[in-house]
């Protein structure tokens, strides 16, 4: 039976011809995710704009982006993720580059890619890290994008949800691994896949994030004892009633 993953990929595919051809400035310099999250003293946090999802429905679809993101950055996030598909998830680019241009912290451009054209589009609309989520892509494929991806001075925030695609992800050596504790095929979510992925892989070179279903500082705490410097937060962020005060529950100490 055909996932939620399937059609989200069907779905760009077919939007793939619509995306501008030819080359990316070489001019702009990305902010770089990385270096943040090494010289990070506290948790991480990521702070997702996400207007509505799959599993969830409608969450907040009247955000005004850049409102959002100011209160984000007043609450010390360390990056800022935009969730910019239309059909699934009622984001845009528009979003993402509204957001760039209020924000100074690393801009994430958290969508399913499968061609290095939506990798120069992110670069255009301002991105500084894209996600590649293993299980959308081949072997040759996850190379190919996030070698792209780097050649391009991007960050790659490559993401696994099981200790398959966590194989798989090694293969290229990522600096950034992100642990989707939400199961895309079923939408079941638990912070414990993270513990369980960090038990296993937890001594790799990698920078570890923890994303999805991360509600207050316990959960922060629990991630953070199991090894992860980062947390990626959506939907806690946009239904707080003061998201920068929530981002400083979550930033525990490292
Ligand atoms: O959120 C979904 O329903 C979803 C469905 C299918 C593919 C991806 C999906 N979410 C993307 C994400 O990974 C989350 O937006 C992100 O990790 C934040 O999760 P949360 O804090 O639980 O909103």
């Amino acid at each position: 039976m055909a996932t939620i993953l399937d059609d989200i990929i069907i779905q760009k595919k077919k939007e793939l011809d619509a995306l501008p051809a030819g080359p990316v400035s070489g001019d702009r310099q990305p902010v770089s995710l990385l270096k943040r999250l090494k010289q990070a003293e506290t948790m991480a946090v990521i702070s997702e704009v996400k207007r509505s999802s799959p599993s969830k429905g409608d969450i907040n679809q009247a955000v005004n982006p850049a409102e959002q993101a100011a209160k984000y950055a007043a609450g010390g996030a360390d990056a800022i993720s935009v969730l910019t598909d239309r059909k699934f998830f009622s984001g845009s680019m528009e979003d993402l580059e509204t957001v760039k241009e209020t924000v100074g912290v690393p801009v994430l451009n958290k969508d399913f890619i499968i061609d290095r054209r939506q990798i120069d589009n992110a670069c255009r609309f301002g991105a500084d890290v894209i996600l590649l989520i293993v299980a959308a892509l081949d072997d040759s494929s996850l190379h190919e994008l996030y070698t792209h991806a780097k050649s391009l001075g991007l960050d790659v925030l490559v993401e696994v949800h099981d200790e398959a695609e966590m194989e798989r992800a090694l293969k290229i050596n990522p600096e950034i691994i992100g642990i989707n504790n939400r199961d895309l095929k079923t939408f079941t979510v638990d912070i414990a896949n993270t513990e369980r992925l960090l038990g296993k892989y937890g001594g790799s070179d990698a920078v570890f994030i923890a994303e999805s279903g991360i509600k207050t500082a316990e959960d922060a705490l629990r991630m953070q004892r199991a090894g992860a410097k980062a947390l990626l937060v959506g939907e806690t962020l946009m239904t707080a009633e003061n998201p920068s005060e929530k981002i400083r529950e979550l930033k525990v100490e490292l």
